[in-house]
């Protein structure tokens, strides 16, 4: 059964849309800076591969090994699947990594991990930079006492729990999930967090939709993202 957060995916591109590119991920600092080639169309404006020499190699490689599903879960959506980017050691290897470099030092004390894709990258950046590995659930999947977080979807509501006593006040906490779209989920993770006295450092994930402006929905806490989606893409 179809959840209601579902219905978000309508907002991504109908699969009949034009073949674009994919923006991979690039500081938003240096996008501005760099002077890119661009291909103005009636639907967007097209960066091609070329505009994004000096870009660290890993993200082009991370790009390609994401697969875009038409029309799953539902017709016209176009869904960023990463267990394809899993099947791909150096690529999973290197995701993680891209996250370890930019936390470690930082002084995290943990990374929340959104259910369900959030607890994949999760766990192994925790590992990595020293932290613990704190789980944010959908409803009553957490056996102990929880606190709860509803947010708001397109239509109607979603929610998301943390187990009381698992994060504590001052802790520094990241938030890791793999995907941005409206930022509704990142935003009730970061509620979480913030009501028990966490402070959230920033909120890291592999991919944005950024038409969907979830950035917007985030307060103005810092957002990290590898790769952005912006155009139906045909990959290997
Ligand atoms: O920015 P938003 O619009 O809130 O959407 C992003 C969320 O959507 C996806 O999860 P989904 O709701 O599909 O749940 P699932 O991982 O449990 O399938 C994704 O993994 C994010 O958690
Ligand atoms: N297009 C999409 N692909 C994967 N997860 C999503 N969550 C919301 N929109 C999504």
């Amino acid at each position: 059964m179809l959840r209601d957060s579902h219905l978000l995916y309508s907002h991504t591109r109908h699969p009949d849309a034009r073949k674009g590119s994919l923006l991979f991920f690039l500081p938003f600092t240096s996008l501005l800076s760099n002077s890119l080639h661009t291909h103005t169309t009636t639907t967007t404006t097209i960066l091609t591969m070329s505009d994004y020499t000096g870009q660290d190699p890993r993200l082009h490689a991370i790009k390609t090994k994401i697969r875009v599903v038409p029309n799953f879960p539902k017709p016209g959506i176009m869904f960023q699947d990463i267990t394809t980017l899993l099947l791909d050691p150096k690529a999973f290897k290197d995701t993680i990594d891209l996250f370890v470099e930019r936390y470690k030092g930082k002084n995290i004390s943990v990374v929340a991990g959104i259910e369900a894709r959030g607890f994949i990258f999760g766990p192994p950046i925790a590992l990595a930079i020293g932290a613990k590995f704190v789980p944010l659930r959908k409803p009553k999947k957490l056996p102990g006492k929880v606190i709860s977080q509803e947010y708001t979807l397109e239509y109607g509501t979603d929610c998301l729990e943390m187990h009381v006593g698992a994060v504590e006040p001052g802790e520094r906490a990241l938030v890791v999930d793999d995907l941005i779209a409206t930022g509704g989920t990142l935003g009730a993770a970061m509620d979480l967090l913030e009501r028990v006295g966490a402070e959230v450092v920033e909120c890291a994930c592999v991919i944005e939709l950024p038409e969907l402006k979830g950035r917007e929905r985030l307060n103005g806490k810092p957002l990290y993202v590898l790769v952005e989606y912006l155009e139906d893409v045909s990959y290997p």
